[in-house]
């Protein structure tokens, strides 16, 4: 039988709707250390629809792209929603990669107009220059007028705007066209580049929509809750964050450029934060600081985890002293990013073990997506936890293909279309799965460690050696080795006034994983050195290691 149910588009400007007129008490603050700024739900969805007047103004009537070049503030959020809302594609540019794949990024996107943080203008004036394709410049904030010249230098730049000017006087209400497809894109984002060049994926309305709704049916923020967002707006689709608030009406924290452990124990303490979003290596900072500083968490009772492995010692520690819940969360920008929270059954019914074995993994599939697990035969395995392969994902957040101009250098196109198996996404992470849903990674294929003709999960011996009271940061890589083929090198960051040996370090695994598996290469490094979005960069380690550039002690 046919359905005969209504179906309007799923689209972005439905989310703005209802988050700025259900929610129009819940407020944004832009945290500065000398008190801030809050706007209301209500005053972001009036200044959307001014932007979008202005932009109109500015040519933007179909589906051209807009840049962001921004930290994480009130205005981000209001283009966030606007510029998808009016029809346009929003581009947050990742301004954290490197210069060239910055440049590479921003021209395969090919935005028309760019609006910067006046924080972030010089760097963006050194760019503007390789991208003949931006006509207006809109700057967030006050810029000398020697910044204001320079961003307005390149003949292919018409104009500089100042952002408060331009949507001034503009009507604070706009109709937002409902004759979209829902599958049309909405905005655009490129993966960070841990493994290759950045790889574009264009998110749709319907599969940002889709993907809000999952995420707040999972995570359960109400208004009463108070978001800490220090996963950037510019990087995998900022977790959704922005439109699961539109839905959730959680209000949110902004924490502009303020992203050291000393202000974010700040912005908790004097905003209340409840909750918050964040890639592991914020929260090993800020666990550090509190360790060494104190600091009152007691209104934040979650904190979501993910981008790279979150060690279980590190959700310990949050829970143990600061009775604060660290939610591990799974995913990748190819899945707009979030596919898996891992909320646990409670302790009590599980038993200690249990529980902390589910809080560890990558956390069960969300309602909407569906995963596989692929083995090395290309057989399906089993999900019994145990048996290991590829993960696969599919589902409506989940792409399709890569977003390509055609541009993409000799041979990365194949590579791209290698990721899609047959309406499945490989996500190149390995690992297993619970008959409940529960995924467990144990690494990315590319850093497994292929040692004799077995596997040893890097991330597994990371946790292992980050769980020694000494030891900061660990991270470990495969290196050549005439005999296994590949061994794994560990290097470690030391805690600061502490003191330890390798020998100390192989003695405290060894009734911890399996003898065959424990380094026999160590280094003691001063920084693990992290990618653009502080995920832990191993290209850089394997290349030190391969220069001859690394202290290596080697046991036996
Ligand atoms: N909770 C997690 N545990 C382990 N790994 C994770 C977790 N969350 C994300 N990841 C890793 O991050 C990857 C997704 O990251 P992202 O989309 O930022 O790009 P990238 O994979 O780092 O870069 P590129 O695809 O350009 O190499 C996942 O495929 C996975 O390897």
């Amino acid at each position: 039988m046919k359905s005969t149910m209504q179906s309007p588009p799923l689209l972005i400007s439905d989310l703005l709707r209802y988050g700025t007129t259900v929610h129009a008490k819940s407020t944004v603050t832009t945290w500065t250390p000398d008190g801030g700024r809050t706007t209301t739900y209500g005053e972001i969805g009036q200044q959307a629809a001014q932007l979008a007047h202005a932009l109109r103004k500015l040519g933007i009537d179909g589906d051209q792209r807009v840049a962001t070049f921004m930290w994480n503030n009130a205005e981000h959020l209001v283009t966030y929603l606007a510029v998808p809302s009016m029809g346009a594609v929003l581009h947050a540019l990742n301004i954290r990669l490197f210069p060239e794949q910055l440049i590479y990024t921003a021209r395969h996107g090919g935005s028309e107009i760019a609006i910067v943080d006046n924080t972030l203008a010089e760097p963006f004036a050194k760019l503007v220059e390789h991208l003949p394709g931006i006509r207006h410049v809109i700057v967030n904030g006050e810029v000398s007028d020697e910044v204001r010249e320079a961003l307005g230098a390149p003949e292919h730049v018409e104009q500089v705007h100042d952002f408060a000017d331009l949507i001034a006087g503009e009507p604070t209400e706009f109709e937002w066209p409902r004759d979209l497809d829902e599958n049309d894109a909405s905005s655009m984002c490129y993966t960070s580049g841990t493994t290759g060049n950045p790889k574009g994926v264009a998110y749709s309305h319907r599969s940002n929509y889709t993907h809000a709704t999952g995420c707040a049916l999972t995570l359960q923020l109400t208004p009463a809750d108070q978001t800490l967002v220090v996963v950037p707006l510019f990087h995998a689709n900022a977790w959704g964050f922005p439109y699961v608030a539109m839905v959730s009406g959680n209000s949110l924290v902004m924490p502009d450029r303020f992203l050291q452990p000393e202000p974010l124990a700040q912005m908790i303490e004097q905003l209340g934060v409840t909750s918050g979003s964040g890639v592991p290596t914020i929260w090993n900072g800020l666990l550090q600081h509190l360790d060494a500083n104190g600091g009152d968490m007691s209104t934040c009772r979650m904190l979501m985890v993910g981008g790279s492995a979150a060690p279980p010692s590190l959700m310990k520690a949050f829970q143990e002293r600061y009775d604060i819940e660290i939610i591990h969360g799974w995913g990748m920008t190819e899945t707009s990013p979030v596919a898996s929270l891992a909320f646990a059954p409670p302790q009590a019914e599980v038993g200690s073990e249990e529980y902390w074995r589910y809080r560890a993994s990558q956390g069960r599939i969300i309602a909407g997506v569906e995963a596989r697990l692929i083995g090395p035969d290309g057989e399906e395995q089993p999900r019994d936890g145990e048996a290991v392969g590829e993960v696969e994902v599919r589902g409506p957040w989940i792409t399709a293909s890569y977003y390509s101009n055609g541009s993409e250098p000799q041979g990365e196109l194949d590579d791209m279309a290698a990721k899609f198996d047959d309406g499945w996404l490989r996500t190149g992470d390995v690992g297993a799965m619970t008959d409940d849903g529960y995924i467990i990674l144990t690494d990315r294929s590319k850093d497994v460690i292929k040692s004799g003709g077995e596997w040893i999960s890097s991330v597994d011996l990371e946790n292992q050696i980050m769980s020694h009271p000494a030891i900061a940061e660990a991270s470990v890589v495969g290196v050549p080795d005439d005999k296994w083929g590949e061994r794994p090198l560990a290097t470690v960051v030391v805690k600061e006034g502490e003191q330890v040996t390798m020998e100390e370090l192989r003695d405290f695994l060894a009734d911890k994983i399996a003898k065959w598996q424990i380094p026999e290469r160590w280094a003691v490094i001063d920084e693990v050195p992290k990618t653009s979005v502080g995920k832990f960069d191993k290209k850089v380690l394997r290349q030190r290691y391969a220069d001859g550039d690394l202290e290596v002690e080697t046991a036996g």
